[in-house]
This record gives structure tokens, sequence and C-alpha cells, in this order.
């Protein structure tokens, strides 16, 4: 039919989610896309070990490559402190409008700075364009195969600090396995493994948290 995957999860999301209230709008996600059509946000299991995570940072300033529907940016906006930034970046103009429109009916759309362009693009601009240090946390959710490159693109343009976490999706489905041996092989990164489901299937997933050790 005319619609995408994500229009269609955006007009469920405003039929059926509260507005102003981003827990209706994450588990008005889940519902869909668990009883009518699979889509690839984070999901509720392995959203939950991003939750503990970002409480455990207490994130300053956040990265997130790959908005999509933008489903774990609302995850993340949740639990920032005041004042904490959350930057997201979406390759695709059709789903970072979705994700817009997503995040204005959570009433967190003043939270979230959306960029729209390529991670080679826009990676290198984002000191100079927002006046950002370094990153605390960075959510990597996006093309398996950019996940090792675009990590190494942000330890050259000095957006990790000691102490920066890497939370990165799907190291086991559909899987990064450069990125994995890289982490986990570097003197640079302590890292950790978090089994976990798929989103809204019965297959093995898992979630790598790796620390930036400077
Ligand atoms: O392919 C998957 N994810 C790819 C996700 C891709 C998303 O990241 C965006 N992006 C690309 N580059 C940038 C940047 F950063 F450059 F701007 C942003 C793309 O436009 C898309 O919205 C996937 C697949 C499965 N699965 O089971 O097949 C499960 C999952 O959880 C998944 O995340
Ligand atoms: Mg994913």
């Amino acid at each position: 039919s005319g619609t995408t995957r994500p229009v269609r999860i955006l007009k469920y999301v405003q039929r059926c989610a509260n507005s102003g209230d981003v827990l209706s709008v994450i588990s008005a996600i889940d519902a869909y896309c668990s009883k009518v059509e699979w889509a690839m946000n984070v999901g509720d299991e392995k959203g939950a070990i991003l939750d503990a995570v970002v409480l455990e940072t207490r994130p300053r300033y956040v990265l997130e490559l790959g908005t999509y529907c933008g489903y774990s940016t609302l995850r993340i906006a949740h639990l920032l402190a005041p004042g904490a930034r959350l930057i997201t970046l979406e390759m695709n103009p059709h789903y970072a409008q979705v994700a817009i429109e997503m995040f204005r009916h959570a009433g967190l759309d003043a939270q979230v700075e959306l960029l729209v362009g390529s991670s080679s693009a826009l990676i290198p601009q984002l000191r100079k364009k927002l006046d950002i240090e370094k990153f605390d946390l960075v959510f990597i959710d996006h093309w398996k195969v950019s996940y090792l490159p675009d990590t190494k693109l942000l330890e050259e343009c000095g957006l990790l600090k000691a102490g920066s976490v890497l939370l990165a999706d799907n190291v086991t489905c559909p899987g990064a396995p450069d990125y994995l041996q890289y982490v986990r092989n570097s003197p640079r990164y302590q890292s950790q493994y978090f089994p976990a489901r798929l989103e809204y299937l019965q297959v093995e997933d898992g979630v790598e948290k790796s620390v930036f050790l400077g």
C-alpha cells in the first residue's frame, strides 16, 4: 500500500498512545511491532539494558547512530537529566520526518536534536556544529557494516574521552563481527556482552557495552 512501515507505526502511535506520555508511545510501538508487523526497534528486552546503561552512565552528552522511528531515542531521552543533550543521526529523510513526529507525540521534540545525513559527513562536524567536546554515551544501531568505521571516526575526531561508553545493538543478530573483534581485542576498550533476544522474536541477539579507556 502507499504508506511505509515507519508511517504505519507512527499512525498507530498517534491513534493509540497518549500524547505527551513517552512510556505509552514506547509501549504502543512495541505492541504494534509484536502484534502487527515486525520492525527493527531495539525493543523492550534490549531496551531495558539500554535503560540500565543510561541510568548508570548519567550522560550529559549522548550520540545515537540510527534513529529509524525514534524508539530508542525516546527510551534514552526519557532517562536524561535536565540540561543533557541527545543527538541522533539519521540518513533517510523520510525516517527522520517520522521520528520527529514520533518525538512530537511523546512531547520530547525539544529534548532531541536530530541531524539528517551520513555518519561520515556528520561526525566530523559535530564538535564545531554543536559545540560538543566529547560524548559520554554513544548508542550504535545503524548499518552493521558502519559500526567499526564510525567508531574509529569518533576516536579520530576526538569525540570520546576516558570513560565514554559505547553501547552497540545487534552484535549477534544480524551481527557486527569486525566491530566486536575490535572492541574486544583493543587495549583501549573494556568490553562486556549482554545476551538478549532479538526484538519481538525468539532469536538470540545481544548488546555490547564498551568503555573507552582513553
Ligand atoms: O539492519 C538493522 N539496522 C540498520 C538500521 C539502520 C537505520 O540507521 C539509519 N542510519 C544509517 N546511517 C546513519 C547515520 F548514522 F549515518 F546517520 C543512520 C538508517 O537510515 C536506518 O534508519 C537491524 C536489523 C535487524 N534484523 O533483525 O535484521 C535488527 C536490528 O535491531 C537492526 O538494527
Ligand atoms: Mg538494532
